[in-house]
């Protein structure tokens, strides 16, 4: 493998990559960017390896002996501080992040996302470590806009919506909103870690995902998932038209969301990775500004592809509305608005994505289909009665 260089046209040295929760779907990407592409080792810690068997075994893969799994749970493992010591990074990915936990496991989610993470900032500060924390964009929660009446022209100045890690406030629901649980937790990590790197000399990045999708993306309700969860709104889409089922469109589907294509984001991450001098002491949006949807046209476009790469035609009804109250419960409330401000990443990593909506869209769900589309059918045959 050809020596990497940083932005900087520095060589770049093989490092040792604490990675917690590699097993999800971000996790299972970075993962097999960095053996892929880079000769770095991970010391890959999860409760689950399923997403990344594929690069656990045979011991004949080209990368063998550089990705070891632990198999362990942060809450209570003391190898934890150890394996830490043992790297030259961190990075946190693990965290309760499906939205329909945020109001109905809300000790859970304020425990994952807060509690559990304070060891690992505390050994990384204590050890000299430095430490890449996933965030999110959810941490800016409504925008200033949302609360302008419905017909003012001062909606359509992006100084209103446009999220800007530097100068835009983190605006949630009242208390009885516990969807805001996940993004309050999140917040006050993130500001533990800024103070700690204020007050302590922590080499820290944080990173605000904009909605990253791709394959692997959560799971599939009654495949490899229980089949009364509900996944992010990517897998619920993908599972309804797997079962030829109308998309259900949550308080009429008019939120709205920019996309970003998983192998994009995971090449900004990359780059925080191996530029440091770049990268630390900074809050990072990542997400793609140009990818912007409401709900509902998201539930089309999904439409439009799924037909073309299946197939087959699309039902006459494709979407079905449903109150909030009814697919989340009691406590939901949601961000109307997310188009994150580049000027940071941009100007620090040189990093823009590339992948249009549509295209990532053809290739994600070439994927569902070819990895769920039998199974479902499968499981979709009634029994015959005797
Ligand atoms: N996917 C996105 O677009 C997105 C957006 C915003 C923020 N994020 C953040 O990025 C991170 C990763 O997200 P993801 O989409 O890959 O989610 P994911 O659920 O697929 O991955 C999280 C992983 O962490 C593991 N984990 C959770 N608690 C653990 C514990 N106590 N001990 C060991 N492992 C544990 C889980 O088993 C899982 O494999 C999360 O912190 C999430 O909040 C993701
Ligand atoms: O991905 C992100 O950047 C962050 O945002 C997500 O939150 P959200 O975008 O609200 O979650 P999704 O499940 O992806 O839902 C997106 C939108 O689709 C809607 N939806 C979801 C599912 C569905 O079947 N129908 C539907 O209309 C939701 O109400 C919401 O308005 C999650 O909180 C996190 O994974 C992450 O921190």
């Amino acid at each position: 493998m050809a020596t990497r260089m940083d932005l900087d046209g520095r060589p770049i040295k093989p490092m040792t990559i604490c990675m917690i929760g590699a097993g999800g779907f971000i996790g299972s990407h970075l993962c097999e960017k960095l053996m892929a592409e880079t000769p770095h080792k991970v010391l890959a810690l999860d409760v689950y390896s399923d997403k990344i068997k594929h690069l656990l075994e045979p011991d004949s893969l080209p990368w063998a002996g550089r990705i070891v799994f632990h198999r362990l749970n942060i809450k209570h493992d003391s190898r934890l501080e150890g394996l830490i010591k043992m790297a030259d990074l961190t990075i946190n990915l693990a965290a309760i992040c499906t939205p329909a936990d945020y109001n109905t496991r809300p000790l859970d989610t304020i425990y994952s996302n807060f509690i559990d993470a304070l060891p690992v900032v505390k050994y990384c500060s204590e050890n000299n470590k430095r430490l890449i924390h996933f965030s999110t964009c959810e941490v800016y929660g409504k925008t200033i806009g949302s609360f302008l009446p419905k017909d003012s022209p001062l909606r359509k100045d992006p100084a209103y919506y446009v999220l800007k890690e530097d100068t835009s406030p983190c605006i949630f629901g009242s208390i009885e909103k516990q969807r805001w649980s996940y993004a309050c937790a999140k917040q006050l990590i993130e500001r533990l870690i800024y103070a700690e790197g204020a007050e302590n000399g922590l080499d820290f990045t944080i990173v605000r995902p904009f909605n990253w999708i791709g394959p692997r993306m959560d799971f599939i309700p009654g495949i490899d998932g229980p089949s009364e969860s509900v996944p992010r709104v990517l897998a619920c889409f993908s599972n309804n038209l797997l079962r030829r089922e109308p998309l259900k469109l949550v308080d009429g589907g008019e939120s709205q969301r920019t996309f970003v294509y998983i192998k994009d984001a995971i090449e900004a991450v990359l780059l925080m990775i191996e530029n440091p001098d770049r990268a630390n002491g900074h809050i990072f949006n990542v997400g793609n500004p140009n990818n912007e949807v409401t709900v509902r046209q998201l539930a089309e476009m999904m439409t439009k592809v799924y037909a073309k790469v299946s197939g087959k035609p699309s039902l006459e009804s494709p979407t079905i509305d449903v109150s909030s109250k009814e697919f989340y419960g009691e406590g939901y409330d949601d961000s109307d608005k997310r188009i994150p401000d580049m000027t940071i990443i941009n100007r620090q990593l040189g990093w823009n994505p590339k992948t249009t909506l549509w295209d990532l869209l053809e290739s994600t769900l070439t994927y569902q289909h070819r990895t769920y589309a039998e199974a479902i059918k499968k499981s979709m045959v009634k029994p015959i009665a005797s």
